[in-house]
């Protein structure tokens, strides 16, 4: 049927038909206002990802992701707005087209040229990622800033993998990948209560952004364009860009900062 996507017969301002949680009062992404409230009780939010590594890279057809390996607790993040160590289970990036920014959330009405979620579940009260993921406080995502400039380092070995995986439904191993190598310097954050930002549109991640961007080169970000929204099969050739949801409601919500 008229599966969801980031066209204009099936994108985010149409979701509500199929998804009406999409209208709902903890919506994601949102704009970060210039002021937020500095809370001194926020602890720093703490990586653990010293064993983790990553099992394969795909394309789900709305974006490309990582996978890891979730069945024990190897790679949490803790701390910070948490009350439980979180399981980091995939990664994946958000972006525009050619000279287009793509992230999700903004900051003071601007955007940023991609934006990278580390998604995270409470494997403590939870049995599973899907029960996780419908529950109020069963996820927790850390979103980074992209912006262009010199070469990430190591996002290449991300950016080299991707003419495996340019189809939807394509995947192949991507092992020994740590994530921590994205991380910018700083780990100040803000935070807020939210929701996946595409459907099922889930009220369920308490969402940490990283104040601090990472740079990444136009050469790089050309890389995941190369990827498309359609199967190996499809007649139609969609390149994967745009694929963000624009900022919701805010709806009252506080949004916390870190130190
Ligand atoms: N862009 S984001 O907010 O970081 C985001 C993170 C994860 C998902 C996801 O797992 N969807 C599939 C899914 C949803 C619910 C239950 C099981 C699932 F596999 C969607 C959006
Ligand atoms: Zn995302």
């Amino acid at each position: 049927g008229n599966h969801w996507g980031y066209g204009k017969e099936n994108g985010p301002d149409l979701w509500h038909t199929h998804y009406p949680v999409a209208q709902g009062s903890r919506q994601s992404p949102i704009d970060i206002p210039r002021q937020v409230s500095h809370d001194p009780s926020l602890g720093p939010i703490v990586l653990d990802y010293d064993h983790c590594t990553s099992i394969s890279i795909s394309n789900n057809g709305h974006s490309v992701v990582v996978n890891f390996d979730d069945t024990d607790e190897r790679s949490v993040i803790h701390g910070g707005p948490l009350e439980n160590p979180y399981r980091l289970k995939q990664f994946h990036f958000h972006w525009g087209g050619k000279g287009c920014d793509g992230s999700e959330h903004t900051v003071a009405g601007n955007s940023y040229a991609s934006e990278l979620h580390l998604v995270h579940w409470n494997a403590v009260k939870y049995t599973s990622f899907d029960h996780a993921a419908a529950a109020p406080e069963g996820l927790a995502v850390v979103g980074i800033f992209l912006e262009t400039g010199d070469d990430h380092r190591w996002l290449h070995t991300i950016t080299d993998a991707m003419y495996m995986v340019k189809y939807k439904g394509s995947i192949t191993d991507f092992k020994g990948f740590n994530p921590k190598c994205l991380l910018p310097s700083s780990l100040h954050y803000w935070t807020y209560l939210g929701s996946l930002t595409t459907p099922p549109l889930h009220e369920s991640v308490t969402w940490i952004l990283l104040k601090d961007p990472i740079a990444v080169s136009e050469k790089q970000l050309g890389k995941f364009r190369l990827l498309q929204f359609t199967g190996e099969e499809e007649d139609q050739r969609l390149r994967m860009e745009n694929n963000f949801r624009p900022p919701q409601p805010l709806k009252g919500r506080r949004i916390r900062s870190s130190n």
